[in-house]
């Protein structure tokens, strides 16, 4: 089931003084049996979004009417029981005093008569649901004798019972550990794609969003800052701050003078016109060597060193930075260094990206070093 949003805008409390805008007008078209990702900081309006798209939440009507429409139905006004959603919250919110069984049966048991299927298929629908969330040697067991990551699984499978069109889901792992979350988004993946309903799921993990989602609509200050695909969003960030949420960042601003940017004793070989300047580079864009070279000769002094993973994170400072910087090497060129802390050598950007202030923030491409 596809999903349009069309001029969606929310504003909380009374008109006037009192009036907070959670939502400038906005439009979302999400295809039939994508799953996606809304991300952004804590307040950004994800959830007030989510909630307009299930009903729980009433769009602005003035100055214009927003329009929700799943396929070509018009929601706008319909009663979040009539849009055939299915909701995973953080919290689990299962009834406590029913078995794993009954839980996931509950709707179905509920639906008023004529819809209701047989207690034959009721069963074999929760055994078959229980079976994809391997939870069917616990179908007898209470929410309180299984572990957040099994009761989250149970949640999924409450909400899939009633064959939702659209799947919505507001942080859903939030409250597990990392591992667990893990395994859980594994598990949203995977029903998504053999269920083949729409999702749409809230998180303000960056990396859950890019690993989880088909496409990720970046959120900030009740306004959406791009929507693509994670691998899109990563390389092309439609603006600076797409990229400085995406990951971590590395800054470089200095003072541009006939192709050269000094900060300090930092010097950087860059075809930019003369004036002040702002570089900023991903950690993996910064390589790390015992001398400079005839274009970029960036000093500084190894802080800590962490080693742990597929990559070695190594923290870097010096007088000419505003903060610290990060470089992820190989574990290969760590040991070719032989780094240890308090070690001086130099920084070498191998691309770097700017993003012009302000009014002019279309994308800018990322440019490889000069070197
Ligand atoms: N019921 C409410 N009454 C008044 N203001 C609200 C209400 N709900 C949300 N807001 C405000 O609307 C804005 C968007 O909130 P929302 O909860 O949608 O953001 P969010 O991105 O989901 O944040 P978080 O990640 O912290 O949950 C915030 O400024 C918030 O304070």
């Amino acid at each position: 089931m596809s999903i349009r949003l069309q001029n969606i805008a929310k504003t909380y409390g009374p008109p006037g003084r009192g009036a907070a805008r959670a939502l400038d007008p906005l439009d979302l078209e999400i295809r039939e049996g994508e799953l996606i990702g809304l991300l952004g900081p804590s307040g950004s309006g994800k959830t007030t979004l989510l909630r307009i798209i299930a009903g729980l939440e009433a769009a602005d009507h003035t100055p214009a009417p927003g329009r929700i429409l799943f396929g070509d139905r018009d929601v706008t006004h319909v009663h979040v029981r009539d849009r055939r959603i299915g909701f995973v919250f953080q919290h689990y919110a299962l009834f406590r005093h029913m078995t794993v069984y009954d839980n996931v049966a509950f709707g179905l048991t509920v639906m008023p008569r004529r819809q209701r299927p047989t207690g034959g298929e009721i069963r074999a629908r929760v055994h078959r649901l229980l079976e994809m969330v391997q939870l069917e040697p616990l179908a007898n067991r209470y929410p309180a004798q299984l572990s957040g990551g099994q009761q989250q699984r149970v949640s999924l499978a409450r909400a899939l019972a009633l064959r939702p069109d659209v799947l919505l889901l507001d942080e859903p792992f939030g409250a597990l550990d990392a591992k667990v979350r893990q395994e859980l988004r594994r598990w949203l993946r995977h029903l998504h794609d053999e269920l083949n309903f729409t999702s749409v799921f809230v998180t303000h993990d960056q990396e859950e969003a890019l690993e989880l989602s088909d496409r990720v609509v970046v959120m900030s200050n009740g306004r959406i800052e791009q929507i693509d695909t994670p691998d899109s969003l990563y390389r092309a960030p439609a603006n600076r701050f797409v990229f400085e949420f995406l990951g971590d960042v590395n800054h470089l601003e200095g003072e541009v003078r006939d192709g050269t940017l000094t900060c300090g004793d930092a010097r950087l070989a860059v075809e930019l016109p003369d004036g002040p300047e702002e570089l900023l580079l991903r950690p993996h864009e910064v390589k790390l060597a015992e001398a400079p070279t005839a274009d970029a000769r960036l000093p500084a002094t190894v802080t800590a060193i962490s080693p742990v993973g597929a990559e070695v994170r190594v923290e870097l400072a010096a007088d000419w930075m505003a903060s610290p910087w990060l470089a992820t090497l190989r574990h290969a060129d760590y040991e070719r260094l032989d780094l240890r802390r308090g070690q001086r050598l130099y920084a070498l950007p191998r691309r770097w990206h700017r993003f012009p202030a302000e009014p002019d923030t279309r994308p800018t491409r990322a440019r490889e070093a000069v070197s």
